[in-house]
């Protein structure tokens, strides 16, 4: 923990409220090292119930009590909320934008170009420390900034560097994501409850299937077809399952999903 890092979010929703919980939860800060500012008085009392943190009721006050700007509002708000804040902002701050689209290019017109700005594209999970993020650096970020923003999302989760024209694609993939597990998660569920399974057992065991499976990909290293094939026997209940999902175009769906999403991303972002 540092006690010099102090961290204020713009907009006090889901995403903040999940990255500033994963922070506390992981030992990184402690409550008082954080603040919110939010338009909605609702979302402050949240951010303040569910963190510990200290709530603002104006975008300024957070950038003058923060050495790091996390601006976590809807990608269509970030030019006005930067640009309201633009002359408290000054070469001590870090600005990481976690809005889906949004170019750095576009960050450096409305928070000034010499800003140190840093585009992140986290996921909810960092809540449980389970995040999976991607991060691109500004123009003006120093190498440190870079260190600073991999051990914040290092602390909720894995976080890797990529090319900002990389990004779209993983707001597409691990971004909303979670969204594509939970109604896969859902639907396994539905599945156990058509054959019998009481509703609480049936959405324990898909929830326990997917992190195992999971876990066995990153912990085995395996490609998950090698995986898979160690399930399905011959003539057995795996491959008729198997069958089932290649009937419906599972894999096709999801590749689906994953460019849908990056394309909406590249949308927002205009291009
Ligand atoms: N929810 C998710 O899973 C993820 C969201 N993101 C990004 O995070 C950002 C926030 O998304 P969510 O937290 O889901 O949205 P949200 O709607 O829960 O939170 C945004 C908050 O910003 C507030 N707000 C709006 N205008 C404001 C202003 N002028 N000043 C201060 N606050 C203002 C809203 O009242 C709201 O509480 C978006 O840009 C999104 O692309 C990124 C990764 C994952
Ligand atoms: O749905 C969205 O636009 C945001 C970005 C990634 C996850 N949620």
């Amino acid at each position: 923990m540092s006690d010099s890092l102090t961290i204020g979010f713009l907009g006090a929703g889901r995403m903040a409220t999940a990255l500033a919980r994963g922070f506390v939860a992981a030992g990184l800060v402690t409550a008082d090292q954080l603040s919110a500012s939010d338009v909605i008085e609702d979302a402050r009392r949240r951010f303040a119930e569910e963190t510990g943190g200290t709530t603002c009721e104006t975008n300024r006050e957070v950038v003058e009590r923060s050495g790091v700007v996390v601006v976590a509002v809807k990608p269509q708000y970030v030019g006005t909320v930067l640009a309201e804040v633009q002359d408290a902002l000054g070469p001590e701050h870090l600005v990481i934008s976690i809005a889906a689209g949004v170019t750095l290019e576009s960050l450096a017109n409305n928070a000034g170009g010499e800003r140190r700005l840093v585009r992140v594209m986290p996921n909810t999970p960092a809540l449980v420390q389970a995040g999976a993020a991607g991060f691109a650096l500004g123009g003006a970020a120093t190498a440190e900034d870079g260190e600073l923003v991999a051990r914040l999302l290092g602390s909720v989760g894995v976080a890797y560097q990529v090319p900002e024209s990389l990004l779209d694609a993983v707001t597409g993939l691990s971004g909303s994501g979670p969204a594509y597990v939970f109604q896969i998660i859902e639907g396994l569920a539905d599945g156990g409850v058509r054959a019998g399974l009481p509703r609480d057992v049936a959405q324990a065991l898909a929830a326990q299937t997917l992190l195992g499976a999971a876990r066995m990909v990153l912990e085995t290293g395996e490609h998950p077809a090698v995986l898979k094939d160690a399930v399905a026997s011959p003539g057995g209940t795996t491959i008729a399952g198997l069958h089932a999902l290649e009937r419906h175009g599972v894999r096709g769906a999801l590749i689906d999903a994953v460019m849908d999403a990056t394309c909406r991303a590249r949308e927002l972002g205009g291009s």
